[in-house]
C-alpha cells in the first residue's frame, strides 16, 4: 500500500515558522504522489499569510450544480481518508430526506432559527437556494480544524462568491456532470426532489455552469461522468493544489521537491 505521511511536525522548518502540530495519513494514494514524506504546515507557509499558516491547513470548497455528485464524493473522499479530511456541517431549513442524520448531514433548524443565528453573526456564509436556507456557521468550520482535519465545505455558487470575500482562502473545485440531460437524470433518479425543486435545481445548474467558466473562480472544474475517474481527479487534484507549485526539499521527502 504506498502512504503518504503528513507527520506532526512541532518545530522550525527551513521557513523559519514554527509548524503546526499535525498529524495525518493518506493511505492509499494510488497516483501519482507515493511513498512521500511531508510536513503540511510548511505547504502552507508557501501558500499562506504567517497567520493562515498558523490557522492551519488551506480549507476545500466543492461546488457545483446539485446532483453532480459532490456528496458521492465527498463521501468518498472522508472515508478514504478518514483522519484527514473533515466535514463542515451546514445548517438548512430544507427537511432531512431518508436517511440523512441531524448534525452529521446538516443542522436541520427552522427558518426563523436561521435567521436569528445570522443577524448575530454566527455564519461564514448563506444563501438561499431552491427555496429554502443553507449556510456555513463559524462553529461548523471551527469543530473540524479544531481536530486539525482538513476542513471541506460543500455549498452552492452564491456560498462560493461569499466564501471569496473572507479570509478563509480555500481551494476551489467545482463538480460538474458531463450534461444537463445526465444531470436532470440524476436528479429525477435520487427521488429527492419535486418537479417544482428540480426545475429550479436545473434552473440554478444552467446559470452556475456559466457562471464557473469565470476565469479563477475555481482552481479546478472536474466532469463527474465516470465517477471512479473524477473521484481520481478529486484526490490528485486535492495533493498537487496543495503541494505543486511548492519548489521545496526536505530530507523528509526522500529527495522528492514539489
Ligand atoms: N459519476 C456518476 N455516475 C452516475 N451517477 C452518479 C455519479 N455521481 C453521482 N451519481 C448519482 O447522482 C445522484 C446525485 O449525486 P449527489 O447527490 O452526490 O449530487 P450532489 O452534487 O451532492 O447534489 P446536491 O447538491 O443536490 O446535494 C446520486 O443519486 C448519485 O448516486
Ligand atoms: N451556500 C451554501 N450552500 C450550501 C450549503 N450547504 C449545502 N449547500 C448547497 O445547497 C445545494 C442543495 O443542497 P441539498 O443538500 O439540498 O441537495 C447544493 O448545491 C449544496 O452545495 C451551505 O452551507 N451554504
Amino acid at each position: 500500500m504506498a502512504v503518504t505521511r503528513i507527520k506532526k511536525a512541532g518545530l522550525f522548518d527551513g521557513f523559519g515558522f514554527q509548524c503546526a502540530d499535525r498529524s495525518r495519513t493518506l493511505s492509499e494514494n494510488t497516483h501519482t504522489h507515493t511513498h512521500v514524506q511531508i510536513r503540511l504546515s510548511v505547504v502552507h507557509v508557501s501558500f499562506c499569510t504567517f497567520e493562515q499558516a498558523m490557522a492551519g491547513p488551506r480549507p476545500v470548497v466543492m461546488s457545483g450544480p446539485s446532483g453532480a455528485g459532490k456528496s458521492t464524493l465527498l463521501k468518498k473522499l472522508l472515508k478514504e481518508f478518514d483522519g484527514v479530511f473533515g466535514f463542515s456541517v451546514s445548517h438548512t431549513t430544507r427537511s432531512p430526506r431518508p436517511g440523512e442524520e441531524n448534525g452529521k448531514d446538516y443542522h436541520y433548524v427552522t427558518r426563523e432559527v436561521m435567521q436569528a443565528a445570522i443577524a448575530n453573526g454566527e455564519f461564514v456564509e448563506n444563501a438561499e437556494f431552491s427555496g429554502n436556507m443553507y449556510g456555513t456557521s463559524k462553529a461548523a468550520v471551527q469543530a473540524v480544524q479544531a481536530k486539525n482535519l482538513i476542513c471541506i465545505l460543500d455549498i452552492d455558487m452564491q456560498g462560493v462568491k461569499n466564501i471569496k470575500k473572507t479570509d478563509l482562502n480555500p481551494i476551489y473545485v467545482s463538480i460538474q456532470a458531463p450534461s444537463m440531460d445526465i444531470l436532470e437524470k440524476r436528479l429525477r433518479d435520487r427521488k429527492t426532489e419535486s418537479e417544482e425543486s428540480l426545475k429550479k435545481r436545473l434552473d440554478a445548474a444552467k446559470v452556475d455552469v456559466e457562471i464557473s467558466k469565470e476565469p479563477g473562480l475555481f482552481d479546478v472544474i472536474i466532469i463527474n461522468e465516470d465517477l471512479d475517474a473524477a473521484y481520481g481527479k478529486l484526490k490528485d487534484t486535492l495533493l498537487e493544489v496543495t503541494f505543486s507549485s511548492l519548489n521545496f526539499h526536505h530530507p523528509e521527502c526522500n529527495g522528492m521537491r514539489f
